[in-house]
């Protein structure tokens, strides 16, 4: 639907691109809270209240020249990116999009939860079974962006919303500024992402790939297990080399509750060579996320000769013990 850049960003046409900028101003239609919900690099998030229906959503102002550059094709590929995901409610959703002479304003699904990095400030970490729920949304929310050929490239607790605050029952994908399309045969190499996210093959100028996702996919479930930053060090050049070696350890005391297929899943995913990571999919087949528990077969009365083939509760149904250990 959307032509692809040789540097990895969908385009719109201008005339289409038109066709999604609404006319009004976003202050008339909506009225905006003056403290921002966050900030991404470039862009300020604020609560936006529509002022006929009362709905709640998130404004992302958008600056068109940053450093005295223009951002019109990055802009125009987070609008293209978020349009080719609207399918799932993994991602955030894009309502609509405003003009003004230097801003462009994304109206997007507001998640009331927060940031999933809300819950993990403070040294907090998620039981093994919200951790489990968690990480198995996120890996079906990169997935529907894997079979696109989108990689995030700026996964971590930050950039996941959840729906409802302290509860990992909705989890959501959010800011695609830096994702890029990766065609089959064109190399894309930048230095992006967020320093204890970042994947090997940055760091070394190497060209990324959607495994650059799956990278940070082990770190983001290290983190959300364990509450601590597996490369993390006082200064940034010390994580880098923490992680261009892949020194990788899982202290007792931080993974004493933690199970081996946990710890194992997380270990499939750091390593170095980007081709031997796992794909998402395989991820989502890991027996730690598809964990199928055979609760003790029940021995039915009524059916005294057969074993009563023991199904076993979605993780989702099962309680979790406790949200936050
Ligand atoms: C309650 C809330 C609190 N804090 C943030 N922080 C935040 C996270 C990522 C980005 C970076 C981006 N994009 C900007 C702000 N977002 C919230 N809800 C949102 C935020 C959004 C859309 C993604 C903005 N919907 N609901």
């Amino acid at each position: 639907r959307f032509a692809i850049s040789s540097d990895g960003l969908l385009q719109i046409e201008e005339s289409v691109l038109a066709s999604f900028i609404q006319k009004a101003s976003v202050l008339g239609v909506y009225d905006v809270d003056k403290t921002p919900l966050g900030r991404g690099k470039y862009a300020t998030v604020c609560r936006a209240v529509h002022k006929k229906t009362g709905t709640s959503y998130a404004a992302k102002f958008m600056k068109k020249r940053r450093r005295n550059q223009d951002q019109m094709k990055e802009i125009i590929h987070e609008i293209a990116v978020l349009t080719e995901c609207k399918m799932t409610n993994k991602v955030i959703r894009l309502h609509e999009v405003y003009e003004s002479p230097t801003e462009v304003v994304l109206i997007l699904e507001l998640a009331a939860g927060g940031e999933l990095q809300h819950i993990l400030d403070g040294e907090q970490c998620l039981g093994e079974d919200e951790a489990r729920k968690a990480m198995k949304q996120i890996l079906e929310g990169v997935a529907y962006l894997h079979h696109k050929n989108i990689a995030h490239l700026d996964l971590k607790p930050q950039n996941l919303l959840l729906s409802t605050a302290d509860c990992c029952d909705e989890i959501k994908l959010c800011d695609f500024g830096i994702s890029k399309v990766l065609e089959p045969g064109v190399t894309i190499r930048e230095i992006l992402g967020t320093a204890d996210y970042v994947a090997p093959e940055v760091l070394n100028y190497e060209p990324i790939s959607l495994s650059t996702d799956i990278w940070s996919i082990g770190v983001l479930t290290y983190v959300i297990l364990s509450g601590f930053s597996p490369f993390g060090a006082d200064d940034k050049q010390q994580t880098y080399l923490n992680i261009s070696k892949c020194s990788l350890s899982f202290e007792a005391e931080h993974f004493k509750d933690v199970s081996s297929a946990a710890i194992d899943f997380i270990k499939s995913t750091l390593i170095i060579d980007p081709r031997k990571r796992p794909t998402v999919y395989d991820l989502l087949n890991h027996p730690w996320i598809s964990l199928k528990i055979n609760i003790l077969p029940s021995l039915s009365p009524l059916k005294p000769s057969t074993q009563q083939s023991s199904k076993s509760t979605p993780i989702s149904q099962r309680k979790s013990l406790s949200c936050i250990r």
